[in-house]
């Protein structure tokens, strides 16, 4: 008992610091439904939660289609209902997966870093930075169900988290390719991928921008199992009895002991990243390539 009240003092007091200024901003969910068991359903226009209480899991599904690109809105609307769900006491882990077929996320919004004002792209990367902390930093057990090609900001969404399960699907493919754009992936994209593969793999992922197919995923580390699209939701299941199975306290102490450092880089640079975030934006060059890049995919259906 004195041990578990102590655990509880000890994981208040480490948390603290992420806890404070790292509030969703208020957005534009749907009221919350009152489930029969007392169990609230979250509902917004592009995050759907599937609520297990029974397990103490919610399915949270991504229907920003497309391509589920993780526009300011969308990223507000993620953060909200991450944030409902660690409030809930009921749910212990989430399953974060795609509602848009083929395609988990295509990364950070284009449109939200082309032919805007630098006050909106330091809004946007603000959210940006407050996705990956609030994910990688979660005191529940996160675990992508990866259901489509999973690009740039789709990677990092997926690094984010404790557990990636891979759909063995040859028009999948997952990593860093920002150099591919003309961009340049920043350091906490960077740390993530060298905390999940190591230093040597993620240098030749990122210069190179390496999208890699299950196989090669797996055999690099970037996800964790590959397994048939359709066992996909079911492996993310089992996998998540069993994160909870560990007792919880010592698993998210765990958690943020292993992360922490990461975590503290963006946080003591943060308004000095958003600036470097503008100014890099910003520039002709940048733009020009990056309008160029959105024309071709526009184009690519014509
Ligand atoms: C040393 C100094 C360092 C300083 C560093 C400081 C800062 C760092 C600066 C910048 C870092 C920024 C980091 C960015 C990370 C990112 O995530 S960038 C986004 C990367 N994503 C991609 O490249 C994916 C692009 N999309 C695709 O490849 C394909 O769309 C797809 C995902 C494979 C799906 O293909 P599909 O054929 O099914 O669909 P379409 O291609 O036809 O697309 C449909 C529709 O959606 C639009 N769209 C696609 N992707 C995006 C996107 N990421 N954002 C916005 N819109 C997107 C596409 O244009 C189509 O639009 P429509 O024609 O109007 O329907």
């Amino acid at each position: 008992m004195a041990l578990a009240v102590g655990m509880r003092v000890l994981t208040r007091a480490l948390l603290r610091p992420w806890a404070r200024g790292l509030r969703a901003a208020p957005g534009r969910t749907g009221p919350a439904a009152g489930g029969g068991d007392g169990v609230r359903c979250f509902r917004s226009p592009r995050v759907l939660v599937e609520p297990d209480p029974a397990a103490g899991v919610a399915v949270v599904k991504m229907r920003n289609p497309p391509v589920n690109s993780l526009s300011l809105e969308f990223l507000t609307e993620l953060l909200i209902s991450l944030e409902k769900l660690e409030n809930d006491k009921t749910f212990h882990g989430i399953i974060i997966t795609s509602d848009c077929p083929g395609i988990f996320s295509a990364g950070l919004d284009l449109t939200e870093m082309c032919g805007r004002d630098p006050e909106h792209y330091a809004e946007y990367w603000k959210a940006v930075q407050e996705m990956w902390l609030r994910f990688y930093l979660s005191n529940l057990v996160v675990i992508a169900a990866i259901n489509g090609i999973s690009p740039a900001g789709g990677c990092l969404l997926s690094l984010t988290c404790d557990y990636r399960v891979l759909a063995n699907n040859p028009k999948y493919a997952i990593g860093l390719n920002e150099t591919l754009l003309g961009i340049v992936a920043p350091f906490w994209f960077k740390d993530t991928l060298v905390n999940t593969i190591g230093h040597r793999s993620a240098e030749r992922a990122l210069q190179l921008g390496l999208l890699f197919p299950p196989a090669e995923a797996l055999r690099v580390g970037v996800v964790d199992q590959v397994v048939p699209e359709d066992q996909v939701q079911s492996t993310a299941r089992s996998v998540m009895a069993q994160w909870l199975d560990i007792p919880d306290h010592a698993r998210q102490l765990t958690k943020i002991l292993m992360r922490k450092p990461t975590a503290d880089r963006l946080l003591t640079e943060r308004d000095a990243d958003i600036e470097n975030f503008v100014r890099f934006i910003c520039k002709d060059s940048i733009q020009k390539s990056l309008h160029a890049y959105l024309e071709k995919l526009k184009q690519k259906k014509g």
